[in-house]
């Protein structure tokens, strides 16, 4: 070999070596530090759960004196969700649920595979922190008493009984047997009374349970599906949400709207009334999507979401006849999880006012519809809760998973509760900012996205630091990903995202891939939230059309007019239906993408919509399984040249396994380089950390295989 080379190899070597030291963070660093989710407050307390690498442990505080505490010690990433965290009135005690539901077999998901298999039960703890918690009995969603000493929570459709002390006893009962399955309950105020919706199949009814005579009342029972049953504040009276009843054949479709109405019931006589009816098919999302779709404050008006306006807002109508509602927030931006003040006069909520590509909080007043702005700047604030005169939120940042922060109602100033410090496996100094782009869709739409690019005095790949080596031919560009979110009602921000292990993994390796060399796109394509209904509802979306692979393609045209991207060399990877958009990238133009990851993606909409469940929960009739499958990657296989890594856990109970068997399966047949990681007994969102690890550490080889780049090179990350 000519001298030169032999020089070439040893400096490229002695660069690469430099590299690998200088390898800015990993990904169990970047999936190192503790994430704060489900966080809810009664009187001076507030409880949340923390997920640090799959250890799910619940905290408290109280204010204002911001006193922390742990109340479980759980120590493994034993892949049991911890949710459902509900406080007793007297902030004495913490219901919660361990565990996730059955499935149609029966069997609720056991990720490690344990030979004893797995449960979903109703627990307590006290928030004295001094005691072990207590199970009360198999179950979810625990609702608790007035007084705080009873629990009604539901089990296979049922409602039980639990009388709470430091030992459960005498044992839960059930309530009452009634057809159909309950959901939706509350006490009355005075605590003698359950009210409930009953679920029937085309249709559901509003009920009450009395207590004291163990007798069932019907409310306004009619033909339609009546929901969400809230009391008024002197218990007389219940307002409900009414959307109409099944026709044959009718099949649910998430992504659409249906007519939706608030009526209200007289306890006494069972008549009810409509108050006000949607103009539209405004509803569906405006109820499953909001934890809270209607509520009775105690200034007694009725708040209700609704898109009716063209946006996710809250309106405000009297319970007492007919009337035109009030937008409580007018304007081009979306509402998220709210909170009301105990006295009922504001309404706290997050939302993307003003900055489109975060979350921000916001308080309105009820009465006059004046609204302010409580948090600002570069966060991603959510999940609002009013403690006394403290407001308690979810916080994050681009370089800060989800935390807990706080402030005054009287002083703007924001102080982090938890965590006190982040790990010093989490490489914060090392994260790179993403930034707000925008590009246009064939069809003109506006689409947004977050660009990652890899930390300065990253060598471009291919190439070694300036002056190491004269200027080679190598490509002076790098690699780059499109990366697509799932649901698809969801918006991936301008920092770590608030939605779950699930979008906080997500961002976390968009941040991992940056520094790894890769300059990363994540798009927002149509059929999201955050930029209106008719962006979420968009026209052929998905198994009608696909009109969003329209918002793919133009992203990647974006990223090869990058002067930092290699045009030749992009890569596609998303989950779920970010899976599935990442399938159709490589089945329609893989002349555009070099290879994929797709975790758990939907690849035949026609196959779902008959085999899955009736209409694949998109609401595919017969007639649209032909544009169904040609809106799918299915379609196109006899196209699909490029290498693609396949990875779902075969106890998915959103898209199912068989989706990825069949396509591995029909790609081999025709020598497509595929490679796969299954997960046995995992579920959709991969409850084991350790399962998260075994996921992006096997992308990241994939992905280094067939998009190499050299390892990071950068300042070692400051203390
Ligand atoms: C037809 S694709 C199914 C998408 C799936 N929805 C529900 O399970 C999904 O995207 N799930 C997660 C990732 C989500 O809802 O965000």
């Amino acid at each position: 070999m000519h001298p030169t080379c032999y020089l070439t190899l040893l400096l490229w070597l002695t660069f690469d070596s430099l590299v690998a030291q200088h390898q800015l963070f990993t990904i169990d660093g970047v999936l190192s530090a503790p994430y704060s989710s489900n966080l809810t407050g009664v009187g001076d307390r507030v409880v949340w759960l923390v997920t640090e690498r799959g250890v799910r442990n619940i905290w408290t505080a109280t204010f204002p004196d911001a006193k922390l505490r742990q109340l479980t010690q759980q120590r493994t990433d034993d892949g049991q969700d911890l949710n459902d965290l509900t406080l007793s009135p007297d902030g004495r005690w913490v219901a919660y649920v361990r565990g996730t539901g059955k499935n149609k077999e029966g069997v609720s998901p056991n990720p490690t595979s344990s030979p004893t298999s797995a449960e979903q039960a109703v627990y307590v703890v006290s928030t004295t922190g001094t005691a072990e918690p207590i199970r009360v009995g198999v179950g979810s969603h625990p609702v608790w008493s007035p007084e705080g000493k009873r629990l009604v929570y539901g089990n296979g459709g049922q409602l039980y009984l639990a009388t709470i002390s430091d030992k459960i006893h005498p044992a839960p009962t059930r309530l009452f047997t009634a057809r159909g399955s309950q959901a939706d309950y509350s006490f009355s105020p005075d605590g003698r009374r359950i009210l409930f919706a009953s679920y029937r199949g085309y249709h559901s009814l509003i009920g009450i349970y009395l207590l004291d005579n163990q007798q069932i009342n019907w409310l306004a029972a009619g033909v339609d599906r009546d929901q969400f049953p809230v009391w008024s504040p002197d218990g007389r009276q219940v307002a409900f949400e009414r959307v109409p009843g099944s026709r044959h054949g009718e099949l649910e479709n998430i992504q659409g709207g249906r007519p939706f109405a608030i009526w209200v019931a007289d306890v006494a006589t069972g008549q009810g009334r409509e108050i006000w009816h949607s103009p539209g098919d405004d509803g569906g999302f405006a109820q499953y999507y909001p934890t809270a779709p209607l509520r009775w404050t105690r200034q007694n008006q009725l708040l209700f979401f609704s898109e009716h306006d063209g946006w996710m807002h809250v309106y405000k109508v009297a319970p007492t006849r007919a009337n035109t509602p009030v937008d409580l927030m007018p304007g081009a931006f979306e509402v998220e999880e709210t909170c009301l003040s105990a006295d009922g006069r504001y309404l706290y909520y997050a939302s993307n006012e003003a900055d489109t590509d975060r979350r921000h909080l916001w308080r309105v007043n009820v009465e006059t519809a004046h609204r302010e702005q409580l948090t600002s700047g570069k966060g991603i604030d959510t999940d609002p809760v009013v403690v006394g005169q403290t407001l308690v939120y979810r916080d994050a940042a681009w370089n800060e998973p989800t935390g807990i922060a706080w402030r005054s109602m009287t002083n703007p100033k924001t102080t982090a509760l938890f965590p006190a410090k982040w790990p010093n496996t989490f490489p914060k100094a090392a994260l790179t900012e993403p930034q707000a782009i925008t590009f246009a869709a064939a069809d003109g739409l506006v689409v947004h996205g977050q660009l990652f690019l890899p930390p300065a005095g990253l060598p471009p790949a291919g190439l070694p630091p300036a002056g190491l080596l004269p200027t080679t031919t190598a490509p002076k560009q790098r690699p780059a990903l499109l990366f697509f979110h799932g649901g698809p009602m969801r918006q991936m921000l301008l920092g770590w995202h608030y939605r779950g292990i699930y979008y906080a993994n997500a961002y976390a390796m968009n941040q991992y891939l940056a520094q790894q060399g890769y300059v990363v796109l994540a798009v927002n394509y149509r059929a999201g939230i955050g930029y209106g209904r008719a962006f979420r509802r968009a026209d052929k979306q998905g198994p009608r059309g696909a009109s969003e692979y329209q918002d793919v393609l133009a992203a990647a045209t974006f990223l090869q007019n990058h002067p930092a991207v290699d045009p030749k060399r992009l890569g596609l990877w998303g989950g779920s239906y970010g899976g599935y958009l990442t399938a159709l990238g490589l089945a329609r133009n893989s002349d555009l993408f070099a290879c994929g990851v797709d975790l758990h993606g939907v690849h035949d909409w026609s196959w779902r919509g008959n085999m899955f469940s009736p209409g694949g929960d998109w609401g595919i009739g017969e007639a649209e399984t032909k544009e169904a499958l040609a809106s799918s990657p299915n379609a196109d296989l006899s196209r699909w040249r490029s290498p693609c890594l396949f990875i779902h856990g075969d106890d998915d109970r959103n898209v199912a396994f068989a989706e990825t068997v069949d396509l591995v399966q029909k790609l081999r047949s025709q020598h497509v380089p595929t490679d796969v990681l299954i997960l046995p007994d995992e579920v959709h969102g991969f409850l084991l950390h350790k399962s998260w690890l075994a996921v992006y550490g096997a992308m990241d080889r994939f992905l280094q295989y067939y998009l190499p780049v050299p390892r990071s090179l950068g300042t070692t990350p400051k203390k």
